[in-house]
């Protein structure tokens, strides 16, 4: 079997859970087994009628230091039997939260999007991607340039929290914007179902011309979604520690280093900013300031999780903190700045504007574009 096809998942048992992360091997495709096949296996298995899974809600919770329910622990809602559908609907096969509903949706698109495209059909495409871009060096420019945090402004169409944010959506029209107004990199929503984003959308960027690096802003759960961001014109993806295990942020770490590739790690609480400080070699952390599980937005949630030895070990580590969520005026960029962040993720409060770009100077109460600072 080649090594593609054992990446892929294909042809031979899973690699065991615990060995994924110590996998060393400078081989990209190498390394690329998913860190879920082996469950992944396990929930086709119960898909066709297989044995029912072992663990319970209780167990599942809380794995690896994640709090959400990573898939449906009871099983789809629907099973067949013979040509009779039944929708048996419990607890254990009910998102509790629009974080959950969300993952669980990703693990079944994924998993398709993969048996369309197994990893070893990318590998001659991913060398004919856009070069990457440097998405760390973008940002430590932007802020060296201005002295206030580096933009990194969203592509979005729309939301589950705020429903469609702008009816003539023209991506490419946005990013141009966002780019000469000075935004250091963008953020392109990739999800479709909840966001109305598209991958189409980051082709559609680069191949416009836009230099900015892009971060691909999707719910990561299966390394293969980092190669098909890379292909797609990738230079950075979002990794959302409420939803990856740590054994599965280091071995994305890996991945993204091996494709160039930077990685924003996204905590939104002190248990989750410890988790991400314990891992080596991350270098950029998100804050989120809305919380996926309930949608509530506190802007001080930046200031509570860069407070005291956070704040230094983060400063001793230089890793640059990304601010992210529910920034809509000077002085709330301000407050982020003092909090310690050197760059900003910013959405909702541009992309309603009738102009995008040039509403990035009223959030930053001043002229930010490259043009203006020479
Ligand atoms: O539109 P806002 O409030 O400016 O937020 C932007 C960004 O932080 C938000 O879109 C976001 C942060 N983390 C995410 C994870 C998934 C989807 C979306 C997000």
């Amino acid at each position: 079997m080649d090594a593609a096809a054992a990446a892929a998942g294909r042809g031979g048992p899973a690699p065991p859970r615990c060995a994924r992360a110590e996998t060393d091997s400078e081989d990209a495709v190498a390394t690329a087994s998913s860190p879920h096949s082996a469950e992944a296996a396990g929930a086709a298995e119960q898909g066709n009628g297989g044995p029912a899974p072992v663990a319970d809600a209780a167990d599942v919770e809380g794995v690896d230091g994640i709090r959400i329910r990573r898939r449906p622990v009871t099983g789809p809602p629907v099973h067949y039997v013979g040509p009779f559908q039944f929708r048996l609907e419990n607890e254990g096969n009910t998102p509790r939260n629009i974080l959950e509903r969300i993952v669980w949706d990703k693990e079944a698109e994924v998993s398709q999007m993969k048996e369309r495209r197994p990893l070893y059909m990318l590998k001659g495409p991913l060398e004919n991607a856009p070069p990457v871009r440097d998405f760390v060096g973008a940002l430590k420019a932007s802020f060296d340039r201005t002295g206030l945090p580096a933009l990194i402004a969203e592509v979005k169409k729309a939301s589950p929290s705020r429903g469609v944010l702008r009816e003539d959506f023209e991506p490419v029209q946005i990013a141009q914007t966002y780019e000469k107004n000075g935004a250091a990199c963008l953020s392109v929503l990739t999800d479709a179902k909840y966001f109305q984003g598209s991958f189409d959308y980051l082709d559609a960027i680069r191949n416009a011309g836009v230099q900015c690096p892009l971060l691909c802003k999707e719910f990561i759960v299966d390394a293969w979604q980092l190669y098909y961001a890379r292909l797609k014109g990738a230079d950075a993806v979002l990794l959302i520690a409420a939803v990856l295990p740590d054994l599965d942020i280091k071995y994305m770490l890996k991945i993204c280093k091996i494709l160039g590739m930077a990685a924003l790690v996204e905590v939104h609480d002190e248990r989750e900013m410890d988790r991400v400080l314990g891992i080596d070699g991350v270098q950029l952390i998100g804050i989120n300031n809305r919380n996926l599980e309930t949608f509530q937005v506190d802007i001080s949630n930046t200031k509570k999780l860069l407070e005291g030895e956070r704040g230094q070990t983060i400063a001793q580590k230089g890793i640059i903190v990304v601010g992210e969520s529910g920034l809509f005026t000077p002085d709330h960029i301000s407050f982020v700045q003092n909090a310690g962040v050197k760059a900003v993720l910013v959405g909702e409060s541009l992309i309603k504007q009738e102009d995008p770009g040039k509403a990035i100077a009223g959030l930053f109460g001043k002229d930010i574009s490259p043009v203006s600072a020479a």
